[in-house]
């Protein structure tokens, strides 16, 4: 191994995965597919860790001399941090054995007395062979695994085991089921939290292979995304839409309009402000090191933003203005999300290697300027990616959509919207507002926890959201629907949506407080960072029940647009495209961060996206 950091042979410090212990260990090898250092613990346990959760002893030692310095200067920062599954509180074990824990040493903030005790309370870790199980243990049924794991979950100071699958050369963690008490289920809400958020940072030096084929792929899509929005932004406003019937293109000058671009900077700003306010709860997410603090007052924006148009359009604003002139407002949201591309990424150049992300950390320009190659990017304590995904864009969803109501009863002459517009209207309403109030959950999604800031996220959340998911209630406006569907459209809309709800609300509540009693029953799967995976429930239907219960949802949406153009069927044919590639994407995801674990999730929940099908 020439080039790298750490030779076969070296003897270094190996963090343990999921908690903050160090301990001595044998560089073995290194695998450059997977950059993954193959090292040996004492007593002869294997494990592969990342570069990052490597240290030289030396440099090991300086750190842990100058933080018991340091917090015996400041005792009040002294906090016992129960956060790591291998971090265990009881007394030691007749059958604790582990030579490898001899050797940790705690790198928490606490002072070199305490460091005795957590080295006694590291030795109880226990590591032992796993045996190959058979098939049938392997079923979700497995009364086994859902108690050991029950136990796991409510029992943050219970013995772990490490078991190695000895085929995969990868290793389960697992507590004993006898040592049981219920301190997580008692703990407090912000402890269980940082409890359950015990997995190895997900930013990271390196970076994952690369999605959308690279370079040109990015590139393409780059320039693909734009256009297509503007062919759909004039496509909705031809007589008869349609592939064969293409729009002509406007002239240059018709794109740009002041006024329009004012209009979107003075709501991204009005959002920025209600997002600063000191309303709502405050949520954490613990990266690499970094408390992120989200403050969740997604709703009460919602409902003062609803208040000032409300108002606003009492004082004599025409909200109709939003239709006559999408194409300017459109192009006006591009512009902006263009700049805040360009300052993502230059950002990004001086952000350090912990807070960037896998998939946007390639090196290639093109690729990261498309991926985000910040992770959480911040001014202050202002999260920009949070901001965008939840705010402007979002909430501009249901303010087209009102306009488009408003346009619709002036074009046609009507007095009130028709019965499609109101379907279109409320079932999106409903989404939107449902989004917000469970806002927290977004912490658990795969793009506030692994997907970089940059061009995708930026588009995506302030022009592609706003300005082509309003397109059914765009399409009414001047392609008025007789419904006549109306019971099955509510009907498919209210599976849809109980679907979506109780499958994250279960994942979420589950990554919140993996002992909360109400999910006793569920079934799980533990796996090497400390994390559970979910096997019975909504999780044990197929591997992502949310998303079956969204593009149930995107099929009552189109339905009220009838079936004379395929234009309104446009947003459900891009979602199953873009859910089946999210799809792959977290499996990737999933098994780079789960191995072996994973696996032995997928081979027990078949089915991705829909039951007996995919
Ligand atoms: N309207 C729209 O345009 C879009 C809507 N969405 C919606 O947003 C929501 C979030 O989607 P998304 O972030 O893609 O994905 P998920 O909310 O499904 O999050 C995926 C993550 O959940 C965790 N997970 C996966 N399987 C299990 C399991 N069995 N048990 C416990 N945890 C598990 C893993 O993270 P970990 O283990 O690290 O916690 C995984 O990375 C969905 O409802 C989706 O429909 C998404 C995209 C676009
Ligand atoms: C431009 C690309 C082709 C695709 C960009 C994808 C983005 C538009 C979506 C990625 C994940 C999203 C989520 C929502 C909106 C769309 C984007 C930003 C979401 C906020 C919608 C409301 C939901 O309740 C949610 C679960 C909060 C969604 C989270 C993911």
């Amino acid at each position: 191994m020439p080039s790298l950091k750490y030779q076969a042979g070296d003897k270094v410090m190996g963090r343990w995965p999921g908690s903050s212990l160090y301990y001595e260990v044998k560089v073995l090898g290194y695998d450059a597919k997977s950059r993954l250092y193959t090292v040996i613990y004492k007593d002869g346990t294997e494990l592969e860790l990342k570069e990052q959760d490597i240290m030289s002893v030396t440099s090991f030692q300086q750190r842990t001399r100058s933080r018991s310095r340091s917090n015996s200067r400041s005792p009040g920062r002294r906090r016992s941090r129960s956060r790591s599954p291998a971090r265990t509180t009881r007394r030691s074990s007749s059958r604790t054995t582990a030579a490898a824990a001899a050797a940790a040493v705690a790198t928490d903030s606490t002072p070199s007395s305490r460091g005795d005790k957590k080295l006694k309370q590291a030795a109880e870790i226990k590591i032992s062979p796993i045996q190959e199980k058979k098939p049938a243990e392997n079923n979700s049924n497995n009364k086994h695994e859902k108690k050991e794991e029950n136990n796991m979950a409510s029992k943050a100071d219970a013995k772990v085991e490490v078991d190695s699958e000895k085929n995969l050369g990868r290793y389960n963690l697992r507590r004993r089921k006898e040592d049981g008490d219920s301190k997580a289920a008692e703990a407090k809400p912000e402890e269980r939290e940082e409890r359950s958020s015990a997995a190895p940072p997900a930013a990271a030096a390196a970076s994952t292979p690369l999605d959308f084929g690279g370079n040109i792929g990015a590139l393409v899509l780059m320039l693909f995304l734009p256009a297509w929005v503007l062919f759909l932004v004039l496509q909705v406003n031809q007589k008869d839409p349609s592939l064969t019937n293409l729009p002509t293109l406007p002239p240059l000058e018709t794109f740009w309009d002041p006024q329009a671009l004012g209009f979107v900077i003075i709501w991204i700003f009005f959002q920025a402000l209600l997002y600063t306010l000191p309303v709502g709860k405050v949520r954490v997410l613990l990266r690499s090191g970094r408390r992120l603090t989200y403050r969740t007052n997604g709703f009460f924006t919602f409902v003062v933003s609803a208040a000032v148009v409300a108002a606003a359009v009492y004082q004599g604003a025409d909200l109709t203005y939003i239709h006559s002139h999408f194409l300017q407002l459109t192009s006006a949201s591009f512009l902006v999300s263009m700049l805040l591309s360009v300052y993502l990424y230059v950002r990004s150049r001086s952000a350090g290697l912990d807070e960037r992300a896998l998939g946007g950390n390639s090196g290639k320009v093109i690729y990261d300027f498309f991926k985000g190659r910040e992770l959480n990017p911040r001014i202050k304590e202002f999260d920009l990616k949070f901001f965008c995904e939840m705010r402007p864009g979002l909430i501009g969803w249901c303010l087209i959509n009102v306009a488009m109501a408003l346009a619709e009863m002036k074009q046609q002459k009507l007095d009130a919207p028709s019965y499609s517009m109101i379907l279109v209207n409320v079932f999106q309403l409903i989404y939107v507002v449902d989004g917000l109030w469970n806002e927290e959950a977004i912490l658990t999604t795969m793009d506030l926890m692994d997907d970089g800031f940059g061009y995708m996220l930026a588009f995506g959340d302030l022009v592609w959201v706003p300005f082509t998911y309003t397109l059914q209630a765009n399409y009414l406006v001047s392609h008025p629907n007789p419904l006549i569907v109306m019971t099955v459209c509510l009907c498919v809309s209210v599976v849809g949506f109980y679907i979506f709800r109780k499958s994250n609300s279960e994942k979420n509540a589950f990554r919140r407080n993996p002992a909360d009693p109400r999910l006793s029953h569920l079934k799980t799967i533990p796996t090497a960072t400390g994390k559970s995976l979910l096997v019975s429930g909504w999780w044990g239907v197929v591997r992502h029940p949310n998303y079956l219960g969204d593009l149930i949802m995107a099929l009552a949406w189109s339905l009220p647009c009838g079936f004379s153009h395929l234009l309104p069927w446009y947003y459900i044919i891009y979602f199953l495209i873009l859910l089946v590639h999210r799809d792959s994407r977290d499996m990737n995801a999933c098994r780079r961060k789960y191995g072996s674990a994973w696996d032995k999730y997928c081979r027990t929940v078949r089915y991705r996206i829909i039951p007996g099908v995919y």
